[in-house]
């Protein structure tokens, strides 16, 4: 991030939208040149980071759109791409903006020039809901709830200043006023076409949707749809410092409204900062979404237990195990900064101690970390495409390449094999990916199960989708699971 993208600008309402506008190209350049949202947005300078975060996810929820209407409006693609991230970014804002104007005139008319702007909600709140619905059931742009509104002629205003802020984009300037009033006149005909294309109308890679399409003919479309909603925020209650009940009654003190879910799970009726939810420095409960919650009590380990926990960071389902059970528990991970992460999290939910060890290890080399002392449990957590959680890492479909597919299975089967080795006669492993893609999950475990006639398989509930209308399972990830017991 450069200096001069700074908070200086920032007036007595918040930073200024230019500011944001080009915060959020350098996360959208970031992703398109294969670096993780979450990294780049954690150099985006404090002030900026909220108002950056949300047109950044935006965006990446948008990226296809963005894309095929900027093929539209100009002839090549820009060969700046700092300068072609911020065309991308202004025409998923301005898009925005337009739609919410369509839907309810006279909020977005007054909409400030600083952030926080008003959201599509306050947008659509203020004028014809019906309108507003009419515009989705169009197609023409979602107006979901989180999404940054503001009016049309602060975003070609900001964006254009943007531009002229910064030196080595300043020349663009008069390009990207022409292109996003350009976008303005001929807005009807030009979505119109863009969402005739794969990518404009799934925002999603072609090679994706089609795996998607072959591998669920009938809910592949309300899956990519989904993936563009926020996912719901999940706490697991540390049940050995606080019951539910006694948390929820801490959350409705401090104002937050919030449901029990599933055993030791609370669903917030809307995100939250973790800072702001009481109890997190003493360990009270963890972020975790409601379908990893379930790995501890498949595995379901008893006390005394000897546990091995092999793709452990950050952590998740290593407290958790600790968490349900007095176990003797080994968490290896081959990656030693995350692995950190797990001495953190334990630490701070009072789980360390001497019945847990942690090694820095690759899970399938199994010479290399095991003592030969078999295990009563194995989680295999593998490491996945993470196809399962793109609501909350909506930049994971831009980053990941079909060819990643059939690496990661190749990984995940060699973990699985490996590890196997590891089970107690009687024992039992419980194979786990937040992944959709049938090949890092059904038909994985289908071929596990070929490859080993000792591997009977346990009930599980196999694959997990996070579609809507489906009750509490609606509030899951995308995860898929499978058990097998070690015949005797
Ligand atoms: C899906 S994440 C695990 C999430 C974790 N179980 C939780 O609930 O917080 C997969 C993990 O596997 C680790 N990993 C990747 N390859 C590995 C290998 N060969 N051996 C062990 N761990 C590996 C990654 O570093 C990553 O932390």
């Amino acid at each position: 991030m450069p200096k001069s993208v700074s908070e200086t600008s920032a007036g007595p309402s918040g930073p200024a939208l230019s500011d944001i506008l080009l915060a959020a190209a350098h996360n959208v350049r970031a992703v398109l040149s294969g670096r993780s949202l979450s990294d780049s947005l954690a150099q985006t300078p404090a002030g900026l980071r909220a108002g950056a975060q949300a047109i950044s996810f935006h965006a990446m929820r948008r990226l296809g759109l963005a894309g095929e209407l900027r093929s539209a409006l100009v002839r090549r693609v820009p060969p700046n791409p700092l300068f072609d991230a911020l065309l991308l970014v202004s025409l998923v804002v301005l898009d925005a903006a337009c739609a919410a104007a369509a839907a309810s005139p006279a909020a977005t008319a007054t909409a400030p020039t600083t952030a926080p702007a008003t959201t599509a909600a306050a947008a659509l709140a203020a004028g014809d809901e019906q309108k507003g619905r009419q515009a989705d059931a169009a197609g023409r742009v979602a107006l979901r709830r989180d999404v940054p509104v503001y009016a049309v002629h602060t975003v070609v205003d900001q964006a254009v200043c943007a531009a002229a802020s910064q030196s080595r984009l300043a020349s663009y300037k008069g390009l990207l006023n022409g292109v996003l009033r350009n976008f303005l006149r001929g807005r009807d005909e030009l979505l119109e076409r863009a969402l005739h294309t794969t990518r404009g109308r799934w925002n999603h890679p072609e090679w994706w949707v089609r795996l998607l399409e072959r591998a669920y003919p009938d809910d592949w479309q309300a899956l990519l749809l989904a993936a563009d909603e926020p996912g719901p925020m999940t706490l697991r209650v540390n049940v050995r410092r606080n019951t539910p009940a006694e948390l929820l009654a801490r959350l409705r003190q401090a104002g937050i409204e919030a449901q029990p879910l599933g055993a030791a799970g609370i669903v917030l009726a809307r995100p939250c900062p973790v800072q702001q939810i009481p109890g997190f420095e003493q360990g009270l409960w963890s972020v975790q979404d409601a379908a990893a919650q379930q790995a501890a009590s498949l595995l379901a380990p008893a006390d005394g237990m000897r546990v091995l926990d092999a793709c452990a960071a950050p952590g998740g389902k290593t407290a958790h195990l600790l968490e349900s059970a007095d176990i003797e528990l080994q968490a290896l991970d081959a990656d030693a900064g995350r692995l950190e992460r797990v001495a953190q999290n334990l630490r701070r939910l009072g789980l360390d101690g001497p019945q847990v060890s942690l090694r820095c290890a690759d899970a399938a080399d199994v010479e290399q970390w095991w003592d030969g002392r078999p295990y009563d449990a194995v989680l295999a957590d593998v490491p996945c495409t993470a196809s399962g959680i793109v609501r909350r890492h909506p930049d994971i479909r831009w980053l990941r390449r079909e060819a990643d597919v059939a690496r990661t299975a190749a990984l995940q089967r060699r973990i699985a094999d490996a590890l196997w080795r590891t089970v107690k006669p009687g024992g039992r492993l419980l194979y786990a990916t937040c992944s959709i893609f049938p090949q890092e999950g059904r038909v994985q475990a289908e071929q596990f199960a070929g490859r080993h006639p000792d591997a009977l398989r346990l009930p599980a509930p196999g694959q997990l989708l996070p579609l809507p209308g489906q009750g509490a399972a609606s509030l899951y990830d995308g995860f898929y699971y499978a058990l097998f017991a070690k015949k005797p």
